[in-house]
C-alpha cells in the first residue's frame, strides 16, 4: 500500500534514507531516539517533505510529485489539529471540503464522525472550550470523514494521560480495522506499539534498522541501539 524506494532526504548534516513497504491493512508503529527521522518519514509519505531522490508509491501509484491534499492520506499530529476560530463541526467538515460548503450527505457524514468519536453533543463548541483529549478526537473525526486509505499518526496522544491514551488508541484501532486502513504510527510508548501495532519499525539516524512483529522486535537480542532506547522498560518486560 505504501512503498518508499531509495528515498533520501537531508537536514543539514543529517542524511536519511528509507526503503520500506507497508502492506494494505497493516498497522505499524515507528519507534526510536529523538531526532532519528520518525516525523520526517511520515512527512515524506504525506507529502509535507519532498525526497531528494527516490520514489514514494501509494496503492501502486507514484505520488512523489503530488502535494499533500492530492495524496490518499490523512495525518493526525501531536497538536495543532484544530483551528481555534472554527467550531468542532466546522473543524471536522474541513476534512471534506476546505470551503466548508457541504451537501446533505456530507453534512450527515460529519455528524456521524463526531458522534463516533463521542463529540456529538459538543459540535458547536470552539476548541478552546473542550479538553486536550477531546481536541485530539476532533483530529480523529476529521480523518474519519476524509475516508482516505492511509492514516499517519505522529505521536497523536502523547500529551494525554494513560487512560485517555488507551481509549484513543482503541478508537483508532477499531476505526482502522473497520475501514481496512493502512496505519503508520510514530510513538515513544512501547506499550502503545504492543497494544495496537502488529509490526514495529525501529528507526535511528535516518534509517529503519529493523521492522518486525512488535513483540519479537522488543525481545530482539541483536539491536543494541534499541536496547539503549528502551532502557529499563525492556528489562522489566523480559
Ligand atoms: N524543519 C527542520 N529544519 C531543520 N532540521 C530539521 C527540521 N525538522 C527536523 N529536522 C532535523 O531532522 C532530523 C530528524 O527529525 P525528526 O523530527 O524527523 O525526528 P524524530 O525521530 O521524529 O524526533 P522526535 O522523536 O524528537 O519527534 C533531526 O536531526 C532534526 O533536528
Amino acid at each position: 500500500m505504501i512503498r518508499l524506494e531509495g528515498v533520501t532526504f537531508r537536514y543539514e548534516d543529517m542524511q536519511m534514507r528509507f526503503d520500506v513497504a507497508f502492506p494494505k491493512g497493516s498497522f505499524t508503529a515507528v519507534i526510536g531516539p529523538s531526532g532519528g527521522g520518525k516525523s520526517t518519514l511520515l512527512n515524506l509519505i504525506a507529502g509535507f517533505e519532498a525526497p531528494e531522490q527516490g520514489r514514494v508509491l501509494i496503492g501502486g501509484a507514484d505520488v512523489t510529485a503530488l502535494p499533500p491534499h492530492q495524496r490518499p492520506v490523512s495525518m493526525i499530529f501531536q497538536d495543532n489539529n484544530v483551528f481555534a476560530h472554527l467550531d468542532l463541526w466546522q473543524n471536522v467538515a474541513l476534512g471534506v471540503s476546505p470551503s466548508l460548503k457541504l451537501d446533505m450527505a456530507q453534512k450527515a457524514r460529519v455528524e456521524a464522525a463526531l458522534a463516533e468519536v463521542g463529540l456529538g453533543a459538543l459540535m458547536q463548541r470552539k476548541p478552546g472550550e473542550i479538553s486536550g483529549g477531546e481536541r485530539q478526537r476532533v483530529g480523529v473525526a476529521r480523518a474519519l470523514v476524509r475516508d482516505r486509505p492511509v492514516l499517519l499518526l505522529d505521536e497523536p496522544f502523547a500529551a494525554l494521560g494513560p487512560a485517555m491514551r488507551k481509549d484513543m488508541l482503541e478508537l483508532v484501532t477499531a476505526m482502522s480495522q473497520a475501514r481496512d486502513l493502512t496505519v503508520v504510527m510514530v510513538t515513544h510508548q512501547p506499550e502503545d506499539a504492543l497494544a495496537a501495532a502488529r509490526h514495529t519499525a525501529y528507526l535511528e539516524n535516518g534509517r529503519i534498522v529493523a521492522l518486525r512483529p512488535t513483540a519479537e522486535l522488543f525481545a530482539a537480542e541483536d539491536l543494541p541501539g534499541l536496547h539503549a532506547y528502551l532502557g529499563d522498560w525492556r528489562s522489566a518486560k523480559l
